[in-house]
């Protein structure tokens, strides 16, 4: 709702009600219509200031509304009549103003803000565009490129930006509503022609076209194949080259296409499920509701690697005083140099001042971490290292403090099993590189305590990641689906297919890069020392083994050969790519040689493989997988494995997630794919459909929000 009350000064307060973030949901959209009217109708009234409840301004429309029937008053008319208001409206900013929450303040005469709030046009990450007049009145207020800037990426704009942008008129760090109702008394009776915006011009550059096709090209590299922020340019240039009235009603018709698409279907359940990560249970009954997590104030991180080093940036952003220890004076040297340049360059990026990073001292002596609250392990991938280091880290530690690993898939229990504590022991499964990668996977063991899972979940939102939790198995949950999406690509090419082939159309799909480019910049290496760790290559592989067979199940041994001959990836200049301009990859004609040479060793018939093909037997593998992990409750819901693809790996988010797009393409179509494939490759066990696919289709089907009910909670690992 909103309140209304009339203060000294003639003076008429509206303030937005409607918790936590004052959207603008029917009721407040009633409300603004009524109290402004009254306002303009109280002839005692000269001028008006529209503020939010409880320090925040407006997070725009409710989306959990647009999913429902539309009820109530539009927007846009509501704006319209603000802005035709012969009495000042003055828009107070506290908080954020996002969306149609920015909407409505430019359709307000002036707006003032404090200097901690944040505006945006935010819609386009929800797969929309602002349809109450933003895509018409911020290019008007600001020019065309930095409100194309602002529309196309709905970044969040800092107050100082605001100001120099000229979104807002004024910025205070003492009381915005103060100032305001000062500086409404000051207007009071000037007429508000000139403040309207509908009445502007868009300054635009000479060379529109050339401004709309760079931000085009930009979309594609950021969000190939998304709907939105193409729309968004459609609407800016409507701006750029039409009347008001006329750019409004451009802005309504591109609305109303994306509205219903099913992207903008997907990015909101990325928003709603993102959320919901938060809110973990587990199947004995331990949740975020009943459980409560330790305080964290001291921090230890122990290996300085690749993962330590972005792990410690983190937690002294958050102001963690950190421990970091290494095994050697070198490497710590080494460490120490990366880590303070890293945070140097994070403060200057955020504008942090140094007294809110957490202090970063640095040690070879792990009695040092007496008096920790928790300690993240970060050393090799090697299980008898960190059994041992957990062995050492029960007789220095503090006996409450948490002991977590980030270990990539290691048996979190075995890890625990030689500490003294297990129940304190947790995986922190942190994604490269760890301080700018939203994703943290909770891992709990079978031992670990749900105390243990509070403070782990609890440190995710203080190092503002995006925390999920899951059950304990090799590779978890994003990595374990990642292995038969990436065995998929090598049977690919084994059968026809050439790497670029499978690139392309992996990132059509909306992937940034295909899996062979990634593995390339990660290094080919990465994946080879695992595959010797488990025998399946190299020293360990029993003599006699079938080159392309593994216990009974195909086996490609093509990535072990490239490493063999030197081929790592971008470090060594080659990998299923030429690198011969740094980071360029250019398809080689070698690797097309070579692949021949392999097929006709092994007898194997080269085709065309189709584009189709190519996509489903990728993510149909990969979401199967995703199926499995259901079914054993390693992860709690479709929603959570969804986030986990969405914010660390790189699924496209206007696909949102790996388990709703297998629901939007239709689960029978993916079950019958699966059957179609697993006949054609009986060697390639993945592909055989799981249970719960069928299950789900055998039910009818459900929508995604349904699947949980259905999950056996008997089997749960959480
Ligand atoms: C044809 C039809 C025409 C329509 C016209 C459209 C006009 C307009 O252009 C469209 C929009 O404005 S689109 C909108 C554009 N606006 C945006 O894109 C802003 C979206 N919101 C945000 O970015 C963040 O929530 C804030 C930064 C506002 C607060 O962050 P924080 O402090 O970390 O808090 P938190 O944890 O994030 O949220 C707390 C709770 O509030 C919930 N909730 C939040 N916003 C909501 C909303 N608008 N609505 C409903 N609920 C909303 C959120 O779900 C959560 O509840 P849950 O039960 O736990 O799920
Ligand atoms: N690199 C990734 O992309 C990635 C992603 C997620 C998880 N992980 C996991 O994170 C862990 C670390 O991986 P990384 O890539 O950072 O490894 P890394 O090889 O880059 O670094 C490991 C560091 O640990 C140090 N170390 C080894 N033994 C030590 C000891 N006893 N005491 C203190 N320091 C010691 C080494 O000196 C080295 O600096 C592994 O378990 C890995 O599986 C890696």
């Amino acid at each position: 709702m909103a309140l209304y009350r009339r203060i000294p000064g003639a003076i008429a307060v509206i303030t937005l009600t409607n918790p936590p973030v004052n959207a603008l949901s029917c009721t407040v959209r009633e409300a603004i219509y009524e109290t402004v009217k009254r306002a303009t109708a109280d002839q005692e009234v000269k001028a008006i200031v529209l503020c939010g409840a409880n320090g925040k301004f407006c997070g725009g429309a409710d989306i959990k509304e647009f999913s429902r029937e539309m009820r109530g008053p539009p927007l846009v008319p509501m704006i319209d009549m603000i802005e035709e208001s012969e009495k000042p409206v003055v828009a107070v900013i506290e908080g954020v103003a996002f969306g149609g929450g920015l909407e409505l303040a430019l359709g307000c005469h002036y707006r003032i803000a404090h200097s901690g709030a944040q505006v945006g046009l935010t819609e386009v990450t929800l797969g929309l565009l602002p349809a109450a007049g933003g895509t018409q009145r911020l290019p008007r207020l600001i020019g065309v490129p930095a409100a194309l800037d602002i529309i196309t990426t709905g970044r969040h704009v800092s107050a100082q930006e605001a100001v120099r942008l000229g979104i807002v008129d004024k910025v205070t760090d003492s009381s915005a509503m103060e100032e305001a109702i000062e500086f409404a008394k000051t207007v009071a009776g000037e007429p508000m022609g000139p403040r309207r915006l509908s009445l502007w011009t868009a300054a635009c550059p000479e060379d529109l076209d050339s401004l709309l096709e760079g931000a085009l090209v930009r979309i594609r590299q950021r969000s190939r194949g998304a709907l939105a922020p193409v729309a968004c340019v459609q609407a800016v240039r409507a701006a750029a080259s039409l009347p008001f009235a006329q750019g409004m009603k451009k802005e309504q018709e591109l609305m109303a296409y994306l509205f219903t698409s099913g992207q903008a279907r997907a990015m909101q359940y990325c928003f709603f499920t993102q959320r919901a990560a938060a809110r973990w249970t587990t199947p004995s009954g331990a949740s975020w509701e009943n459980t409560k997590a330790r305080p964290v104030r001291q921090a230890a991180v122990i290996g300085l690697g690749t993962m330590g080093k972005g792990i410690a940036v983190s937690l002294s952003r958050a102001g963690i005083p950190v421990i970091a220890v290494e095994t050697e004076q070198k490497r710590l040297k080494a460490g120490r140099k990366a880590v303070n340049s890293m945070l140097t360059r994070e403060s200057q990026k955020r504008g942090l001042a140094e007294a809110h990073l957490g202090s970063i001292s640095f040690t070879l002596d792990l009695r040092k971490l007496r008096d920790t609250d928790l300690v993240i392990e970060a050393v090799f991938e090697d299980m008898a290292l960190k059994k041992q280091i957990f062995s050492k880290l029960s007789s220095v530690c503090r006996p409450d403090a948490l002991l977590c690993t980030n270990t990539s898939g290691l048996n979190i229990d075995e890890i625990a099993s030689a500490a003294s504590r297990p129940e304190l022991v947790v995986g922190t499964h942190f994604f490269a590189p760890a301080h700018v990668m939203k994703l943290l996977e909770v891992v709990c063991g079978p031992r670990t305590s749900p105390v243990a899972v509070a403070t782990a979940m609890q440190l995710a939102k203080r190092l503002e990641k995006i925390g999920v939790v899951v059950g304990n198995c090799s590779g978890f949950v994003g990595n374990r689906m990642m292995r038969p999406y990436t065995e998929q690509a090598y049977y690919l090419l084994e059968e026809g297919a050439r790497p670029e082939e499978v690139d392309l159309v992996l990132e059509e799909f909306g992937f940034a890069m295909g899996i062979f480019r990634v593995m390339d910049l990660s290094g080919l290496d990465v994946g080879w020392r695992s595959r010797k760790e488990l025998g399946l290559t190299g020293p360990k592989l029993p003599p006699g083994t079938e080159a392309r067979s593994r216990g009974g199940k195909r086996y490609s041994p093509l990535p072990d050969i490239l490493c063999e001959s030197g081929r790592l990836g971008q470090k060594t200049g080659r990998g299923w790519y030429l690198y011969e301009k740094e980071r360029v990859a250019t398809p080689d004609p070698w690797l097309q040689s070579f692949l021949e040479d392999y097929r006709s060793r092994f007898g194997i018939q080269s085709r065309r493989v189709g584009q189709d093909e190519i996509l489903e037997r990728c993510l149909y593998s990969l979401i199967n997988e995703g199926f499995r992990i259901l079914q054993e409750g390693i992860a709690a819901s479709p929603e959570d494995i969804d986030v986990i693809y969405v914010s660390g790996y790189g699924w496209p988010r206007h696909r949102g997630g790996p388990m709703f797009y297998a629901w939007m393409v239709g689960l029978p179509k993916v079950l019958d794919k699966l059957e179609h494939y697993h006949r054609t490759h009986p060697d390639i066990p993945n592909l055989a459909p799981s249970s719960m696919l069928r299950k789900l289709v055998a039910r009818g089907s459900p929508p995604v929000h349904q699947w949980r009910a259905l999950i056996q909670q008997h089997s749960s690992q959480l």
